[in-house]
């Protein structure tokens, strides 16, 4: 669930990038990634760990130009922590593409071979962004020579890179000499979002000069645009939301600040991915139409109203939140049961988000470091502790614990998804059933593995109904928790591969 984003300014974009991929660093921690581009030069900085420690002040220097794209990552293919498989990746030719993506394809062992026999192209990792590029290289490759690279022949490519990938997958690229094209999955699992700004005499007095000193045209775009994964980037911005890119649909922005757009897929739904409003995405944003933090919310009231059926009322007398990502369901559970909120675990706010991290170990160590039981909250007392969701189990063992270390007499447990019981092979890091806490257990048996009095799990239905409210989409990717898999190429035998292949 990488973040990405994509910026055309009117002057230099580097700042712009910069900022718009730290709001968005909640989705990626592995490493990070700038590009742009100065006319036909393109200009790269890749670091790891997170955007705040990354970038000096020299290496924003040197990422010069108005056209640009930025990359946080939490990688579901290949390795987490080579700096080499770090996002974006770049290929020379034809033109001189970088691209970025959030997703995971799922047809990487056809791709890969492809490569080798058929588009004679050399792979230097084990990622499937790098393949995604030279797909769309390859793709583009066979314009070449026929006619001058215009947005029609760019949405062509996009046509024939749909045909050849299948998965999820939000992509940006910046095409040298070009301008920047940005195209999103045909069942709109990944989000991607469009906005633009008008560029305000302020704006425009910093461009004239940049563009003068930079040999750029001294015509100056009438607005600015933006692609991010997520709304908040545009708002923090100040930038209008024009749209979501729809499932399938390809939008080209020229240098110029022209932008124009095709639906480049044949077969197209809107299916998006659950877990971005469980908790990958912030709640700020609205995503698809829908508010993350109103589908929290009625993801609560629905969890509400099952503690009901399950936990007897004189069980517990508080409710309280595992921070962060919980808290709008648990304010929820809190509201509607009618009982105290409380919060009970003090955040380390210096530590990232442990479910993101690469390694068990990590992950596990990093709990403790990050969340405190403050025992004046506990002592002799019936505690509803609430998640938003249990995946591994590592967050809510131990958090079991420490509320009993702390002095809780009961402690209920309240995940506001459903038991999560099947790999995720759409962008999010959950590879292998096996170390899933849920997988091939009742609910009876995960209670028993946590050591809490109580457990309770939102439905899949009552969290599908929560999350769609009343739009239209066509359905909901909610394989990790029904073993159904929407794009209909996942068979067991590549579950099997998967599981295998990546490191979790
Ligand atoms: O069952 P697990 O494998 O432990 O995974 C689930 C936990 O991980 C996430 O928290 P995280 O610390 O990543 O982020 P948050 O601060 O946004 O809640 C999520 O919110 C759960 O608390
Ligand atoms: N989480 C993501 O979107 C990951 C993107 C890509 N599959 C990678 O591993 O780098
Ligand atoms: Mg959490």
């Amino acid at each position: 669930m990488c973040g990405i984003v994509g910026h055309v300014s009117a002057g230099p974009v580097n700042q712009q990038v910069y900022d718009s991929l730290l709001l968005v660093q909640h989705r990626g921690q592995d490493s990070t990634g700038i590009a742009t581009a100065d006319g036909r030069t393109l200009h790269q900085s890749k670091k790891s760990g997170q955007v705040r420690e990354a970038y000096r002040t020299r290496d924003m220097r040197e990422l010069l130009g108005n056209i640009g794209l930025g990359h946080v990552r939490y990688a579901t293919k290949g390795h987490a922590t080579n700096l080499d498989e770090a996002q974006p990746f770049y290929v020379n030719a034809p033109y001189g593409i970088v691209l970025v993506h959030n997703g995971n394809l799922t047809n990487t062992r056809e791709l890969t071979q492809q490569m080798r026999e058929r588009d004679f192209r050399h792979l230097n990792s084990s990622s499937d962004t790098e393949l995604l590029l030279n797909v769309l290289a390859s793709s583009l490759q066979d314009n070449v020579g026929n006619r001058h690279l215009d947005a029609d022949a760019i949405f062509e490519a996009v046509t024939k890179v749909h045909s050849r990938i299948r998965g999820a997958y939000g992509v940006i690229a910046l095409i040298a000499g070009h301008g920047l094209l940005a195209f999103r999955d045909p069942l709109g699992i990944r989000p991607l979002v469009l906005g633009r700004r008008q560029v305000t005499e302020e704006i425009a007095e910093a461009a004239r000069t940049y563009r003068e000193t930079h040999g750029l045209s001294d015509e100056l775009p009438e607005q600015e645009w933006v692609v991010a994964s997520e709304s908040l980037v545009l708002e923090a911005g100040g930038y209008e939301v024009v749209r979501e890119i729809a499932p399938g649909e390809a939008v080209f922005i020229d240098e110029a600040g022209r932008m124009q757009s095709q639906q480049c897929a044949t077969d197209t739904s809107l299916v998006p991915c659950a877990f971005e409003y469980v908790y990958l995405a912030r709640p700020d944003s609205v995503m698809n139409g829908i508010s993350v933090y109103e589908a929290r919310l009625r993801m609560g009231e629905k969890l509400a109203q099952t503690v009901r059926k399950h936990v007897p009322d004189d069980d517990f007398d508080v409710v309280m939140p595992i921070p962060d990502s919980a808290r709008p369901a648990a304010l929820q559970v809190a509201h509607t049961l009618g009982k105290e909120y409380r919060e009970g675990f003090y955040k380390n706010r210096y530590v990232g988000r442990t479910f993101i991290m690469p390694g068990q170990e990590v992950r596990q160590k990093s709990v403790r470091q990050k969340l405190n039981a403050m025992r004046s909250e506990f002592e002799g007392k019936k505690v509803l502790i609430i998640d938003d969701s249990i995946v591994r189990g590592t967050t809510s063992k131990q958090i079991v614990e420490m509320a009993y270390e702390a002095g809780a007499v009961k402690v209920a447990f309240a995940s506001a998804a459903p038991p999560v019981r099947y790999p995720h092979v759409y962008g999010i890091n959950m590879p292998n059933a096996e170390e899933l806490v849920a997988h091939n257990r009742s609910v009876e048996d995960v209670r028993k593995i946590l050591g809490c009095d109580h457990l309770v799990y939102l439905g899949v239905e009552d969290m599908a109904e929560a999350i769609m409210a009343d739009t239209d989409w066509d359905g909901l990717e909610m394989s990790c928790f029904t073993g159904e898999y929407v794009t209909g190429d996942v068979t067991e035998e590549y579950l099997e591969f998967v599981a295998g292949d990546q490191e979790s």
